[in-house]
């Protein structure tokens, strides 16, 4: 089975993917090179696998590769064990939902984690689900919340020392956003941690709960009691880095989105959190969007990598926020080194203090409703980016070799404005409308190549449609990602040239993952249209809609002449 040590190594064995971002430091980087820039002309389909049935909704998944097995799930909650040699199936998984499910934005899963025999991953009802590897029978499940109330889970979670750790989503329903670590084998939890300032975290010992801290005092960072259903949730999980002995979680977008109604910063909504994974207590925080107004949510991906900058090497990590910064922080304690723009154009701030690491406003804010003539429909303003953000949930990758960050980016805005809301459980909590429009007539997505140690864009490749895909890259000197108009695409990791592209017959939202077995390297990634642009995209959704929707898993390898 797979064990500590196994998953602390993975981004170092090519022959196994065991994590969510490829190794849990999360930089979707393999040391592979068989398939380069020079053969990659030659890459063919090995075999695809059809998910089949009428759920055929986006494939955002990262597969899983272990003992000549992937592991992939699906839309609606659904899990597949296939033959990596043959691509054919050894059993499935469908998670039975109820009718009264609120996902907001569409029926996704984006991965499993491995441990021991099992195969662990969260349902959009809210239960976190362990398969037997070998039979897809279930060992434990455990309920994470209640989807009565606006939970939801989407992430693949990670496992840390024995720990599962997941997160919850449900920011658009007033959600309490925590992070949760269970024990791998049994899922019996061990600590959870609120991340709204004002509720207490507890630990479990001897069956009992030990309380071990409030998250701070909600008075200062909170109107009244705001932070009770103040948002925050956890959506996308988290990364882990060994050095630190940290977990880094992103937390999304405060509740309501009328900012109006919660004056104050709203901690520790739309930041990065650094969590230790043995207690649950935040060790250290950066809040890229306080009082976010605009669902720049802050969710995203924070990667650990080693800065060099001045002749010195910096732990350091990055995260590309949904809000349009590039930021780099020292991650032994959260200090702001650097934040750039990594799309050409943003209306909110006119810079990031690089003292207090705070946004420079502009004001550029939807009216309060309450201050409107009718008191209704507060003033509209266009603001950039849009609410599906500079980069939404897709995961970008670093390349070791050549140090830079490939950034999965979108160019759009939106007009936004407030209305009243009151909170009522498990009913949408926005108090906002808005409509998302495209800014250029050629392009919405940029896969951008940055330099952290400088924040510029070396290069780019522009996609009419939005990108919403995950990132992979390689020491083949390649970067691979997909388009919503089907294709896979690899890209010369140094220069950004297309190299190669294939049709996979559905867009392709989901994450590459390359591994190798049998002295040969693979590729692997799901196709399948969808998630949030076709639902929010309103417009820009047009760009895209002339490719069916369809789940399946694609594999290539190298032709053989
Ligand atoms: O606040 C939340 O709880 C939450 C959850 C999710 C999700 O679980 O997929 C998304 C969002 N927010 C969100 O704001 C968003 O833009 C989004 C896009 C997607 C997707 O899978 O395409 N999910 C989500
Ligand atoms: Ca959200």
């Amino acid at each position: 089975g797979v064990t500590d040590q196994d998953i602390a190594n993975d981004a170092q064995t090519p022959g196994d993917v065991l994590s969510w971002g490829m190794g849990l430091q999360g930089q979707r980087y393999s040391p592979l090179t068989r398939i380069n820039a020079d053969t990659v002309k030659d890459l063919v389909p090995a075999w695809s696998f059809s998910y089949g049935g009428e759920k055929q909704r986006g494939q955002e998944a990262q597969p899983l590769i272990y003992n000549g097995k992937i592991f992939v799930t699906a839309s609606y909650s659904r899990l597949f064990a296939v033959d990596a040699h043959t691509g054919a199936k050894l059993w499935q998984y469908d998670h039975r939902l109820p009718d009264g499910i609120l996902p907001c934005c569409d029926v996704v899963n984006r991965g499993a984690a491995l441990y021991d025999n099992l195969v662990i991953f969260s349902t959009l009802d809210a239960q976190l689900v362990a398969l037997d590897q070998d039979t897809g029978k279930v060992v434990w499940k455990e309920k994470l919340d209640d989807y009565k109330e606006g939970y939801s889970n989407t992430a693949a979670p990670i496992i840390v020392k024995g720990k599962v750790i997941t997160g919850v989503s449900g920011g658009e329903f007033g959600v309490v956003g925590r992070v949760d670590a269970r024990d791998a084998k049994t899922g019996k939890l061990v600590w959870t941690r609120p991340v709204l300032e004002g509720y207490m975290g507890y630990m479990v010992k001897d069956g009992q709960k030990v309380e071990n801290g409030v998250t701070g005092t909600p008075g200062t960072s909170w109107a009244g009691d705001m932070w009770k259903t103040g948002g925050g949730a956890t959506w996308l999980g988290g990364y882990y880095d060994a050095e630190t002995n940290l977990v880094f979680i992103g937390t999304g977008n405060p509740a309501p989105w009328n900012s109006h109604l919660r004056p104050g910063d709203n901690l520790y909504t739309a930041s990065t959190l650094a969590i230790d994974p043995d207690t649950g207590t935040i060790k250290w925080h950066y809040q890229s969007t306080p009082n976010d107004s605009w669902d720049f949510d802050g969710v995203n991906e924070f990667v650990s990598f080693d800065l060099k900058k001045d002749g010195k090497v910096i732990k350091a990590g990055a995260k590309a926020d949904r809000n349009g910064y590039f930021y780099v922080l020292d991650r032994t304690n959260g200090q702001l080194i650097s934040a750039s723009p990594f799309v050409t154009k943003q209306t909110w701030t006119s810079g990031i203090d690089p003292k207090t690491g705070r946004p420079i406003e502009t004001g550029n804010r939807p009216g309060d409703p309450t201050k409107a003539a009718d008191g209704k429909k507060g003033e509209s303003v266009f603001a950039v980016p849009g609410f599906l953000g500079a980069k939404n949930w897709m995961p970008m990758a670093y390349n070791r070799d050549t140090g830079l960050f490939y950034v999965p980016a979108n160019e759009w805005g939106m007009d936004i404005w407030n209305e009243p809301i009151a909170y009522k459980k498990g009913a949408a909590y926005l108090g906002a409308g808005f409509t998302i429009k495209p800014l250029y007539e050629d392009y919405i997505g940029a896969l951008r190549a940055v330099d952290p140690a400088t924040g510029k864009i070396v290069w780019e490749y522009k996609n009419p449609a939005p990108l919403w895909g995950g990132v992979l890259t390689t020491a083949g000197n390649l970067v691979f990602t997909g388009t919503p108009e089907g294709f896979l695409k690899a890209f010369d990791a140094r220069t950004g040239k297309e190299v190669w592209k294939f049709q996979t017959g559905s867009g392709v939202v989901g994450c590459p993952v390359t591994w190798e077995m049998d002295g040969e390297q693979y590729i692997a990634v799901p196709s399948g249209w969808g998630g949030a642009v076709p639902l929010w995209g309103g417009e820009v959704a047009k760009r895209v809609n002339y490719l069916n929707q369809g789940g399946s898993l694609w594999v290539f390898k190298l032709h053989k002449a």
